[in-house]
């Protein structure tokens, strides 16, 4: 038992309460055997009369009396059964979702870059579904249905163990069916998984991409590849639904032979005057019902071989490591970086990268295009570490720190703003949690967005919709300042975030980042090199070496690669469409 508990993940109130629903589904398996002896033992007296005895009246009010008694006794089983086993189940699938919820949470983003984001969901959704039927409709009622027929084969073989043989011979048969079938079925079914994998990703990417398809007429051929996809979804559902019906079907074909063998059996003994007839009749009417449990073990035994299938993939996730560190406390906020490499594959984007920057500098970071600035920032942020070399905050390395404490002391402004489906002030406060309703409204006027808040439907209380898709981009970014400014952090990352604004709304965020800046420590990512000439240093990187640094001054003095591309901006600043 307490494999099945490691091998389905479960919590412990989980295990305890998968243990609580195989004791009621036993229970009411056994309890269900009552209404069968009822009326075993009333076919018994109503046959009386062929074998020259009188039918007992007395006998059969005191078997309506017991067949009342055993109805009721079976709702109360089915009624304790069905809330052991499907309500402790929901909540068992339930806690999972959110234990990889959680998780997720705390592994490092190198696990995103490699995992696709369909597969997480169907991890969540689907498999937490599949252990979810798993607990209530196969494990307990498989465990229950083995102790029953195990009892009543013992019943039997006291009764009359020749009968018991003769009923039971063709069961061995019927599992060494379903046994030698198992590798087939797991290989459909691992097969199915990734074909419902692929779908799910085209039908994500076909929603996601909606927009491009209608733009450039991509309608005909994306749509194919997605028909492909959900065609062999469907091939290879019929395949698994063959297979599993095939096997099932042949094992109880074999199993009801055992029906023939035993009317065989029975004649012979009843000839030899081995038997009485009334216990044969009681028997051959017992052995018709004893098949159904049997059948039902067969068909969730081929359900219990996808399990492994399913776990797998949750046990992957669920014990990849999480990004550890102590829960420290960061008081000092001067950044440095020590020889710092580090790549997302093989190859490496940052190459032994060092500079530090003090508490309470603007510091800017400049380059080419894909020369490793937003990695800098991440790696600071410590969304992911670093292959080489060291980072510290305060004189604590990054990697020392708790990653959910060194947020604490850190507010993003991205140019791809997230924003929830949720109000517009629970989309601020998700800076700061426990901020006052003034608080919240403080931020947002600074940052600008209390007068376009103020023209949406129901204000504050507007629902965003999607990812906000109903605001601008300017509305989205000030949003995201607005957050930032509510959180307060020591140390401010900025990338760009004005850099394809309209001038209004550019002059809008300026403002707010002048706010949100004032005495914290500053990393700003800046594509226009005239918002940084301001900065304390600027950090030069070009293909993910840090190749100058300086002042605006002492860098256009050097003549080298910032002096380049401050003066190819300036001239493009001139040209007109
Ligand atoms: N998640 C990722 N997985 C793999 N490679 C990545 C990932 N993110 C960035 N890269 C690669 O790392 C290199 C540096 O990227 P980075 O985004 O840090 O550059 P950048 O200077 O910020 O670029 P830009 O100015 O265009 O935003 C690039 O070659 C990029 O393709």
């Amino acid at each position: 038992m307490s494999k099945l508990k490691e091998k389905l993940m479960l919590s412990e109130k989980g295990y305890s309460d998968l243990k609580k629903a195989i004791t009621a589904c036993t229970i009411t398996n056994i309890v269900l055997l009552l209404p069968s002896m009822v009326a075993c033992l009333l076919f018994w007296e109503l046959l009386k009369p062929f074998t020259g005895e009188a039918i007992s009246w007395d006998a059969l009010w005191k078997l309506l009396g017991l067949g009342v008694v055993a109805a009721i006794l079976v709702f109360l089983a089915a009624k304790n059964d069905y809330r052991k086993t499907y309500i402790a189940s929901y909540k068992e699938a339930s806690t999972t979702r959110l234990r990889i919820a959680e998780h997720l949470r705390k592994l490092p983003m190198s696990f995103f870059n490699t995992k696709d984001l369909s597969d997480i969901t169907t991890n969540m959704m689907a498999d937490c579904s599949s252990m979810e039927s798993m607990l209530s409709s196969t494990i307990p009622p498989l465990i229950a249905n083995i102790i029953s027929v195990t009892l009543i084969c013992i019943c039997l073989a006291f009764f009359d163990w020749r009968m018991a043989l003769a009923i039971f011979c063709t069961m061995p048969i019927t599992f060494l069916i379903i046994w030698c079938g198992r590798k087939l079925q797991l290989r459909l079914f691992d097969k199915q998984v990734d074909v419902k994998l692929e779908a799910s990703s085209q039908i994500q990417e076909y929603l996601e991409g909606i927009k491009i398809i209608k733009a450039c007429g991509l309608g005909g051929s994306r749509f194919s590849t997605l028909d492909k996809a959900l065609q062999a979804m469907r091939k290879i559902a019929i395949r698994v639904e063959l297979a599993s019906g095939i096997l099932v079907q042949g094992a109880s074909l074999v199993l009801q032979a055992g029906l023939g063998i035993t009317i065989f059996i029975g004649t012979v003994l009843i000839t030899g005057g081995q038997i009485e007839l009334l216990p044969l009749l009681v028997l051959f009417m017992f052995s018709t019902q004893i098949y159904g449990p049997i059948l039902a073990i067969l068909s969730q035994l081929t359900s219990l071989f996808h399990l492994g299938t399913v776990t797998n993939r949750m046990r992957t996730l669920l014990t990849t490591p999480a990004m550890e560190g102590e829960d420290k406390d960061v008081s000092k906020y001067d950044i440095e970086l020590k020889s710092v490499t580090f790549g997302y594959n093989q190859d490496d984007v940052i190459k032994d990268v060092s500079f530090s920057i003090p508490t309470g500098s603007v510091t800017a970071l400049v380059g080419p295009s894909g020369s490793g600035k937003s990695t800098i920032s991440k790696l600071i942020a410590r969304f992911w570490d670093v292959r080489k070399g060291q980072i510290s905050i305060g004189g604590m390395d990054v990697r020392t720190i708790e990653p959910e404490h060194l947020m604490r002391c850190m507010s993003f402004v991205f140019q791809d703003v997230t924003l929830f489906n949720d109000t517009v002030f629970n989309n601020i406060r998700v800076g700061n949690m426990n901020a006052t309703e003034e608080q919240v409204m403080a931020a947002a006027k600074a940052a600008y967005c209390n007068e376009f808040i103020q023209r949406l439907p129901d204000g504050y209380q507007t629902i965003l919709g999607e990812n906000g898709s109903t605001l601008s981009g300017g509305e989205r970014q000030r949003i995201s300042i607005a957050r930032a400014l509510l959180k307060d952090a020591p140390i401010i990352l900025l990338d760009e975030a004005t850099a394809s604004l309209d001038p209004e709304n550019e002059v809008l965020i300026q403002r707010a980042i002048a706010k949100l800046v004032e005495g914290k420590t500053v990393i700003m990512i800046a594509h226009r090199l005239r918002t940084v000439v301001d900065a304390d240093q600027i950090l030069v990187l070009d293909n993910g070496r840090l190749v100058e640094h300086g002042t605006h001054d002492e860098l256009m003095k050097k003549n080298g690669l910032y002096h380049k591309l401050f003066h190819i901006q300036q001239e493009s600043l001139g040209w007109a469409v």
